[in-house]
């Protein structure tokens, strides 16, 4: 690396730096004369010609808000990368799509279909690519590059990608958009339409992954999604917020990041289940039993009183219509056989009545009556009465109450499908719903009435997807339009007790009734890991094998890295020693305990800077420099916050806490290891 060469690369940095000022300040004049007074709460332009158009104005702040806060100076270099290609053509590549006054690119935006080439392209594949440069940065400085020709078939090992990934952790996840390995990249860059399911060792990089890929999907299918939407799911509120600034580095703040509790609105429930109810709640069958619950409440014209020699009496002024058994059992299973829901299947059948009535009307006065008699006579007492009978009118919160509350109507609704026991444990107080009965709310109100198309989303990112049950997946499904999925998880890390055995039974869940159409997903397994030292995870998979899932262990790219066993007789000392050594060298440390044990620790090492101490049953998703894991034995054994336990969750956490390092890992403990542990 030349100095001229390196001075010729810190200039074009500059030089990007300053028209990107440039590309901003057009688009603050733009916002301003446009956009600037838009007001979203009165919907207020101001005045002027064409700011007088508010959908003008609505649809310009739509434009420059983003884009503002896209072209906004942070602290982070502006490009990270160039390439030479075959033909003399070269371009840096970065974070951004930049311009000089020409229009002639400066930077090219790592989602354009040009920086694949910078991504992919090897020696043995060279892709027209004959150099690629990376550049080494610290903040929004560029300290260095190192170069490979491809040409010559050169590949060097990169010490700025080892760099990056032994970067100390300072707060939450970054991008990786500067050192995107090929095998990520190819996940990332799949189209739209792929389905994609992700099984992937602790730190190979998944969640990287998941958050690219959107950032991609975004900027490559913009006219889609931008109307669709893209969503992420995540595990709980914390994994969230540690997740939260990557997309928006990445230039997209449109993303709605939820938890499967918020998307149902669980995490506000007035009530919790038991153990047991929750396992049923979230059972595969009770989809079944919304079903049931719902179309059970469908009848035959017998059932409104129609007989073959009656038929349907309704008396319209002077007139007296009739309308036979047959008739209306056609109607009734047309309804049922055409219609997605159970509001559109009832107003088909009153539609038929209608229909039947009109044509007899229409014979009689040889016209046609309007729509104004149509409404009439779908008010006239018979109809009411015979709708009521055969398809009576409902919603999700009736349908719910009655499941929980009538234990008649919940015997009809699970005969078959739940033992007695399993239904007396559905019975419950709708007034203060459970996590459990908003799930099964979301399911009945599926059968209701359609989503909104603002409801759905054109792609959805679902992390820690092996935590899911059967009826959190559907309500995932639920939410995507007509778009595609790419669901990420590591089986040996699952340890809700209905987590996912293996990813093609999740992904039937996920495609429940066709939302998702999982005959194109496509399967793909991670095992480099970019977290956990070798040293580590070494120590991690010892435990592996007990946890009885069949997924390959990760290997680690990181030489680095240590780990030390410490006994301790008096723990909170133990801790207290290990956090004040870990303190000693930079980056976040984690203390990792059982859940009971973390609430205590938390008073323990309270205003401590740098540390956090973390449950192991809240601990999936995150890392920290140093990881204390605080008495295995005790995680093994320990029952996990809200007593929802199975059979060796105990064992998941500790692997999940002891793949939580980026650099060294303390274990302190009292009593003997388990066994599992030991190599
Ligand atoms: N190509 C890469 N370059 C630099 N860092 C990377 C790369 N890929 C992943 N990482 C880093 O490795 C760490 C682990 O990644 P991530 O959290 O996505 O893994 P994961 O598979 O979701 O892990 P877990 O299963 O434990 O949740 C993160 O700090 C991430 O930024």
């Amino acid at each position: 690396m030349s100095e001229n060469e390196l001075q010729a690369e810190l200039d074009h940095h500059e030089h990007a730096r300053a028209q990107m000022a440039v590309m901003r300040d057009l688009t603050e004049g733009i916002h301003k004369l446009y956009a600037g007074d838009f007001d979203e709460s009165t919907r207020n332009l101001g005045l002027g010609d064409v700011r007088s158009d508010h959908l003008f104005g609505w649809a310009m702040a739509n434009y420059t808000v983003p884009r503002l806060a896209d072209l906004a100076d942070r602290d982070i270099a502006i490009f990270f990368g160039r390439i030479w290609m075959d033909d003399g053509e070269d371009f840096h590549i970065g974070r951004r799509h930049i311009r000089d006054e020409a229009g002639d690119p400066l930077v090219l935006d790592w989602r354009a279909p040009l920086a694949e080439q910078y991504y992919r392209a090897s020696a043995h594949d060279r892709r027209d690519v004959a150099r690629r440069r990376r550049f080494g940065f610290q903040g929004a400085r560029i300290t260095g590059f190192e170069d490979e020709n491809l040409l010559l078939g050169e590949e060097v090992a990169s010490d700025i990608l080892t760099e990056e990934i032994e970067r100390p952790r300072t707060g939450p996840m970054r991008d990786i958009v500067a050192t995107i390995q090929p095998e990520q990249d190819e996940l990332i860059r799949r189209e739209a339409a792929v389905n994609l399911c992700v099984q992937g060792a602790p730190g190979t990089g998944k969640t990287a992954v998941g958050l690219h890929r959107a950032a991609w999907l975004l900027y490559n299918y913009t006219e889609k999604l931008d109307k669709a939407g893209v969503l992420v799911v995540g595990p709980n509120e914390g994994f969230l917020s540690y997740i939260s600034g990557v997309l928006p580095t990445l230039g997209e703040s449109s993303v709605w990041q939820v938890t499967v509790h918020q998307l149902t609105g669980a995490h506000t429930a007035g009530a919790a289940d038991t153990h047991e109810a929750a396992l049923v709640k979230h059972d595969a069958r009770m989809a079944l039993v919304c079903e049931r619950a719902v179309w059970g409440h469908v009848g035959t014209a017998a059932d409104g009183g129609v007989t073959a020699d009656d038929g349907l009496l309704i008396a319209d002024g002077g007139w007296r219509w009739r309308l036979g058994q047959t008739y209306l059992d056609e109607a009734i299973r047309n309804a049922r056989k055409h219609t997605r829901t159970y509001t559109a299947g009832r107003k088909a059948v009153e539609d038929a009545i209608v229909q039947g009535a009109r044509r007899q009307a229409e014979i009689r006065s040889g016209h046609s009556p309007d729509n104004k008699w149509a409404t009439k006579l779908k008010r006239t007492e018979s109809v009411r009465d015979f709708m009521e009978a055969v398809w009576p009118k409902l919603n999700t919160k009736t349908v719910l109450k009655k499941l929980l509350t009538d234990a008649a109507f919940r015997a009809d609704a699970t005969r078959g499908i739940l033992t007695e026991d399993e239904a007396a444990l559905l019975a419950g107080k709708p007034a203060k719903p459970t996590p459990g009965d908003l799930l099964i709310a979301d399911e009945i109100e599926s059968h209701m009435k359609l989503r909104e198309p603002s409801e759905s989303f054109g792609h959805i990112v679902i992390d820690e997807a092996q935590d899911l049950s059967p009826m959190q997946c559907r309500v995932i499904a639920r939410r995507s339009g007509k778009g595609s999925i790419t669901v990420l998880g590591d089986l040996a890390q699952g340890t809700t007790p209905w987590a996912a055995a293996s990813w093609t039974d999740q992904m039937r869940h996920l495609g429940k009734d066709g939302a998702v159409d999982t005959s194109t997903v496509e399967y793909t397994e991670l095992t480099t890991g970019f977290r956990v030292p070798a040293v580590i995870i070494a120590l991690a998979n010892r435990v592996l094998p007990h946890l009885d899932v069949d997924v390959a262990p990760a290997r680690s790219i990181r030489s680095d890295g240590s780990y030390d066993l410490v006994e301790a007789p008096d723990l909170d000392a133990g801790v207290e020693q290990a956090v004040a050594k870990a303190l000693a060298e930079e980056g976040l440390v984690g203390v990792i305990a059982a859940d009971d044990r973390a609430a205590g620790l938390k008073t323990l090492l309270e205003g401590t800077e740098r540390v956090e101490v973390v449950a192991a049953s809240l601990a999936k998703g995150l890392e920290y420099d140093h990881v204390v894991v605080v008495e295995p034995a005790e995680i093994v054994t320990a029952p996990a916050t809200g007593g929802a336990t199975i059979e060796g969750v105990g064992l998941r956490h500790l692997y999940v806490a002891l793949t939580r390092a980026v650099s060294r890992l303390t274990v302190v403990h009292s009593r003997p290891l388990p066994r599992e542990m030991e190599a």
